[in-house]
């Protein structure tokens, strides 16, 4: 038998450093190597990525196939324009290839695309090898010794990780590449279906990213935000494997930092530099390896006195990136939704999911519908998503967010309060759908899990506990620094009221040369900002009210009355917080409301469900 013939599939790991599925690809020592990337268009068109993320993948490839290049001027990173599940097949048959060797993945798509793919595979009589190297432990590994469960705290994950041994040693990167062997693509190219494209909104342009499958010069290089169709980014972050190891080298350096680190004392408010590494998107990427991450700290620790230690260090916020994805591992699809996840509490908040109501029961609840049961819920989540809620310190988190596609992580605590259990009790799986569009880092199991945290739905419970728009901002930026970076209208207006402008007199709001007025949607007049959505020690009192009796009444995501929504008769007679009755089964005028926000009153009205009763109330506001 000749050499192995090897296609090594880069994907969540765009990166050369501490690459065990790499290392393996090598070992046979193989007679040729294709190292490529297949442009996969469920990550096109069915996930929601704006140009910000497109820019920094394109950023990691880039930068991944200079190194290929290096160690073999003859490789790089070949690129191909078509969905893996059809490609492969034609591949295995035109390359002859032996062995197709890839980093595992245990996203739930992932997980169902790599079996499709090992099942071609073994058809064609081509060997699958694959490597865990995405996060500290393999997942499936920590969820086989958390007794086949999820790990929803993080003693449960650092017990099972203890089963299992110390955490790997990071590996070094190859010094050599084999040479790729020939390429024809003498096949006919599948075009992708792609409708609904969730991205369509960032795609300035004609879409070209399927034109041909080795691209516009057939050379197999890299797509460019050009190709995808995509406008320019606005973020000022870049990726690749190369910034990556320079900025874990600087962080290191300063050994203070590093070793002493605590999370919960770094600044949501900081900027130019933040508080924390902003290591998430490499990670997120696999240009950054966590073992070496976390290795490399552990060492710095391992010798620093009064060093901080798990779960506040440097070393304990990469394993609650292990818990979350054990857990998304354990639960499956339904992780990153409500509706037939047993770990979720079931909370009827407005804005729902079409499919939690039982009406579209799928896989997939984030897909973007959702049922507007109630006008003024929408309204909120209109504003919220576009940093127009009258609360300073909330839009400029979601500013930032927008423009740069990273926060810090107690910033994302209060945009994720404000949205759900803490101010407009909108469900957790909107937000969740916002910060998978917006977030250079977004990682499913990592999202989903720290939404779910927030809202209290899993992994927390101490709903009473709320960040306050005003109050935990000033704890951290009294002169709103933050705030005035952001939100330029309110740069000039005195400290004492740039976290509640309302309150200002006439007198300091000219002085600032800023009038507060309307709602901010729409075109908005300059030198203006919008009033405060709500009246928010009111609104806490009744989101915490709400979130009482949805934990008294106890409901979780699998439970048949959430599914067949007979859960509306324990919540009969409860004057709090509740899921307007526009939704189930029988309303197929549930998403009207949209609509009535714009005509004011209506027969919108008979519908409301309790909670819209508050929602008139008089806001507590000083001119
Ligand atoms: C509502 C919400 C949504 C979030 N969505 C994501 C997401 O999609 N992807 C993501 O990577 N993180 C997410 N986080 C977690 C956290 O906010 C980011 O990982 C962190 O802010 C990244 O910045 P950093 O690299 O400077 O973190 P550092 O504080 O420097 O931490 C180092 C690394 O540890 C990991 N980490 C730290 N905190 C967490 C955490 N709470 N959960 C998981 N990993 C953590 C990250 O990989 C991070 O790069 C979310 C948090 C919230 C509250």
């Amino acid at each position: 038998m000749g050499k192995p013939r090897v296609i090594y599939w880069f994907r969540t790991d765009l990166r050369l450093h501490d690459s065990p599925a790499l290392k393996a690809a090598l070992e046979p020592d193989p007679a040729v190597l294709w190292p490529i990337f297949t442009w996969d268009p469920h990550y096109v068109y069915r996930t929601k990525g704006g140009v910000n993320r497109w820019q920094y993948l394109l950023d990691c490839q880039n930068d991944l196939s200079k190194s290929i290049n290096k160690l073999n001027p003859k490789s790089k990173l070949f690129v191909l324009r078509e969905a893996p599940q059809t490609l492969f097949p034609k591949l295995f048959k035109a390359w002859n290839v032996t062995h197709l060797v890839f980093e595992k993945d245990t996203d739930s798509y992932a997980r169902e695309r790599d079996q499709a793919i090992a099942d071609i595979a073994q058809k064609a009589g081509v060997e699958i090898v694959t490597r865990y190297g995405r996060t500290l432990w393999d997942s499936d590994e920590v969820v086989a010794k958390n007794g086949g469960k999820p790990t929803m705290s993080i003693t449960q994950l650092q017990t099972a990780g203890h089963k299992i041994g110390e955490i790997p040693r990071p590996i070094a990167a190859p010094e050599h590449l084999p040479d790729p062997g020939e390429m024809p693509v003498n096949f006919d190219q599948e075009p992708p279906n792609a409708q609904p494209d969730l991205n369509a909104a960032h795609r300035g342009k004609d879409d070209k990213t399927y034109n041909s499958i080795a691209g516009p010069k057939g050379d197999f290089a890299i797509e460019t935000l050009e190709e995808l169709g995509f406008v320019a980014a606005t973020t000022p972050h870049r990726g690749g494997e190369t910034l990556a190891q320079k900025k874990l080298d600087c962080i290191i350096a300063d050994e203070k930092y590093a070793a002493t680190f605590q999370k919960p004392k770094t600044s949501p408010a900081a900027f130019e530099p933040q508080s924390t590494t902003l290591l998430s998107p490499f990670l997120h990427f696999g240009a950054l390896s966590p073992r070496l991450f976390y290795w490399r700290v552990q060492d710095l620790v391992s010798r620093y006195k009064g060093a901080s230690s798990p779960p506040e260090s440097l070393t304990g916020q990469l394993l609650f990136r292990d818990m979350y994805f054990a857990a998304a591992a354990a639960i499956g699809p339904a992780f990153t939704q409500t509706l037939n996840n047993p770990y979720i509490r079931f909370i009827p908040w407005n804005l729902p999911s079409k499919d939690e109501s039982g009406t579209e029961v799928g896989i997939n609840a984030i897909s973007g519908e959702y049922h507007v049961d109630s006008a003024q819920a929408e309204h909120w989540f209109q504003r919220w998503k576009v940093g127009v809620t009258g609360f300073p310190w909330i839009d400029a988190l979601m500013r930032q967010l927008r423009e740069e596609g990273w926060i810090h992580h107690l910033g994302r605590h209060s945009l994720a309060c404000f949205l759900t259990r803490g101010g407009c009790y909108v469900h957790w799986e909107r937000g969740a759908d916002v910060f998978e569009e917006l977030l250079l880092d977004h990682e499913p199991a990592c999202n989903a899990g720290n939404w779910q945290w927030l809202s209290c739905t899993a992994f927390f419970s101490q709903y009473y506990r709320c960040y306050s728009p005003v109050v935990f901002g000033q704890k951290w930026d009294k002169s709103g620094a933050l705030i005035r970076r952001w939100v330029p209208e309110l740069k000039d207006l005195d400290e004492k009221f740039v976290y509640e402008p309302w309150k200002a007199s006439k007198g300091a709001l000219g002085k600032a040369g800023v009038k507060i007025e309307g709602d901010g949607l729409g075109e908005r007049k300059k030198g203006t900002y919008p009033e405060p959505m709500f009246d928010f020690g009111e609104r806490r009192e009744i989101c915490i009210a709400a979130m009482k009796k949805a934990y008294q009444v106890g409901l979780h995501g699998d439970d048949e009355r959430v599914k067949n929504g007979t859960w509306r008769e324990l919540f009969e007679d409860d004057d709090s917080e509740v899921q307007g009755v526009g939704v189930g089964h029988d309303d197929e005028h549930a998403d009207d409301a949209e609509h009535e926000t714009h005509k004011g009153k209506g027969k919108r009205e008979a519908k409301q469900g309790p909670m819209d009763r508050h929602l008139v109330k008089k806001q507590k506001t000083e001119s």
